[in-house]
């Protein structure tokens, strides 16, 4: 296998300006860091989805793994405590994708025990761990229980117990419960600082096992966690633990080689379409992010039955990243007029009139819903749905149009106006609609009515990433002359200083979260479709990894390229 680091340090983003005001600017972005790497794969031997069954020669066979697993799962009662460590492990482990049913009927069971369960407990520090995990379960699963139950571990001031300081175990389950918190949970609100801070300072006198456990419990919660990155870090931890499943372990592990070669055998052809564009070549002034664009639609959905949506929507990432750099940095104004018309028009009789270095990029953009038409028609015979999702990237070259116009003009609108759009130009409305078109067969039609009319948790995921993505990114793009972005506006809106800007912003985050928290419940009670609620929810959970530090999209040498190398390189060791 080829290296895939061609590049081996960040160059600088410095932008030259060739003519800042007509645009022809470039922002001198760093090449692609994977090359081909990923055409290295060789197809023939990628187990495919209906043929699961295929696995290394000297493990036992995944479907046998597989049955264990599950009459494990079901000698276990769900009145026992050992339940809840089960389906914990099993969520983390990444495979619970094969024992759906089985976890649900078990989540029903111990939610219908709630209360009598609830009512058992006396408080005692050492029950702080299984009460906080049944609770996070049974939110994460959409279930909406009281947080009340943590009442009886505050003391008569309100206060979390002092006691509770020296239990590790309790303290992180807290802290991973309380991150499921809605807006006015108060007690959750204090139990997540109450945690942080008591297992910050437990850190420096702890072994290194724990400290990499807290650390990377802080760093990233489990709520907030890609389920593939996930998998990946927690099948050591729970190796470590002695009191792991070894055949559970196993079959993770096998599961997780058998998708691994799926997802890179996608890339593979991914990486041949994208080839055909010749970016390097054709469009040298934008980001080259194939495999990054990848990561994220994988982090949407890892499932081998979700293949077609998965490689639809990397390509969409990637078109799209690329009419972000048209309009935001090299597109003089005329061309922007043209382009926003061709797409607008879609129609590939536009070509010839679009400058030589958008043909390309229109071209594959045009093909993709091309053959988004033909699976539609393929998996439920007609194409209608498929309008939706081309309206949906019309509206986004629209709002991209209407930014670059502020470029141009050198106009600073108002955090209002400039929200507006900006929560379009997130990207999330747009990739959601197309995924659920692009899901056809799996989810039911009203799925499509539902996020065509924009939903709150869409609406509040697109402010999570908009608002990430600008906190992290404005005083490059400010240098590049994008003087609009959230930080800059509300600046100006409220009369503010850049850090009480961000401040304020960032508490709109975290409110943000607790709408998708609560959203998440109200959806899955009022049965909008869990499948279209998982992909937005994941959506939040990958801005949150790419964002949460710098511009980490933009940026491969970073986080990224590790967790790429993690999840689609590195062979599982057995
Ligand atoms: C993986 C993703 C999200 C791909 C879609 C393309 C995109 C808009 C990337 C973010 O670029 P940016 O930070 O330059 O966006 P903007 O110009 O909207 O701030």
């Amino acid at each position: 296998m080829g290296s895939y680091l061609i590049v081996h340090q960040a160059p600088s983003l410095a932008v030259s300006h060739e003519n800042p005001k007509l645009g022809h600017r470039s922002a001198n972005y760093h090449p692609t860091i994977w090359g081909d790497h990923f055409l290295a794969y060789d197809n023939s031997d990628v187990v495919k989805e209906n043929n699961l069954c295929e696995m290394e020669p000297q493990q036992p066979p995944h479907e046998v793994l597989k049955e264990e697993v599950r009459k494990m799962f079901i000698a276990v009662p769900d009145k026992s405590s050992k339940k809840l460590d089960l389906i914990d492990a099993i969520n983390r482990l990444g495979v619970a994708y094969h024992f759906e049913s089985e976890i649900d009927t078990s989540l029903l069971a111990i939610y219908g025990d709630y209360d009598e369960q609830i009512n058992h407990v006396a408080g005692r520090e050492e029950e702080l761990y299984i009460v906080a995990l049944r609770f996070r379960l049974l939110r994460a699963h959409g279930y909406h229980v009281s947080c009340d139950v943590f009442n009886r571990f505050k003391d008569s001031e309100g206060n979390f117990k002092e006691s509770l300081a020296g239990n590790i175990r309790g303290l992180l389950s807290l802290y991973e419960a309380a991150n499921y918190m809605v807006r006015d949970e108060d007690i959750l609100d204090k139990a997540l600082v109450f945690t942080t801070s008591q297992l910050k300072s437990m850190v420096p006198n702890l072994n290194s096992s724990l400290t990499t456990q807290i650390n990377h419990a802080l760093d990233m919660p489990i709520h907030k966690t890609v389920t593939r990155i996930g998998a990946r870090q927690f099948m050591s931890l729970y190796q470590e633990d002695e009191s792991h499943d070894p055949l559970l372990l196993s079959f993770a592990k096998l599961d997780f080689g058998i998708i691994q070669k799926l997802h890179q055998e996608e890339l593979s052809d991914l990486t041949k379409w994208w080839k055909g564009l010749d970016t390097p070549n054709e469009i040298p002034f934008a980001r080259d992010r194939l495999v990054e664009c990848y990561l994220w639609s994988l982090a949407m959905y890892f499932e081998p039955k979700y293949s077609f949506a998965r490689t639809t929507v990397a390509k969409l990432f990637a078109l799209t990243s690329i009419l972000d750099d048209f309009y935001d940095i090299y597109g003089t104004s005329d061309q922007l007029v043209v382009l926003d018309n061709a797409i607008h028009r879609w129609d590939i009789s536009c070509l010839d009139e679009l400058p030589k270095y958008m043909r390309p990029c229109y071209q594959a953009l045009l093909s993709v819903f091309s053959e988004m038409e033909k699976e539609s028609l393929k998996v439920v015979g007609k194409t209608k749905s498929v309008d939706f999702a081309i309206s949906s990237m019309q509206a986004i070259s629209r709002a991209y149009h209407e930014e670059a116009s502020w470029i141009h003009d050198e106009n600073l609108p108002t955090y209002d106006e400039y929200m507006k759009l900006a929560l379009v130009t997130s990207t999330y409305p747009m990739i959601v609609t197309c995924s659920t078109v692009s899901m056809w067969g799996i989810v039911r039609e009203n799925a499509l009515d539902w996020v065509t009319k924009n939903p709150l948790i869409l609406r509040v995921s697109s402010a999570i990433g908009r608002l990430m993505n600008d906190i992290v990114s404005f005083e490059a793009e400010q240098e590049r002359g994008e003087l609009a972005s959230a930080v800059q506006c509300y600046m100006m809106q409220y009369g503010v200083s850049k850090e009480e800007a961000i401040l304020e912003l960032e508490k709109e985050i975290t409110n943000a979260w607790k709408d998708v928290n609560q959203e998440w419940l109200l959806g899955s009670a009022s049965g909008v479709s869990k499948i279209v609620l998982e992909r937005i929810f994941n959506l939040a959970r990958i801005t949150y990894l790419t964002y949460k530090k710098e511009d980490w999209y933009t940026n491969s040498f970073s986080v990224t390229k590790d967790v790429i190398k993690s999840v689609l390189v590195d062979p599982i060791e057995m």
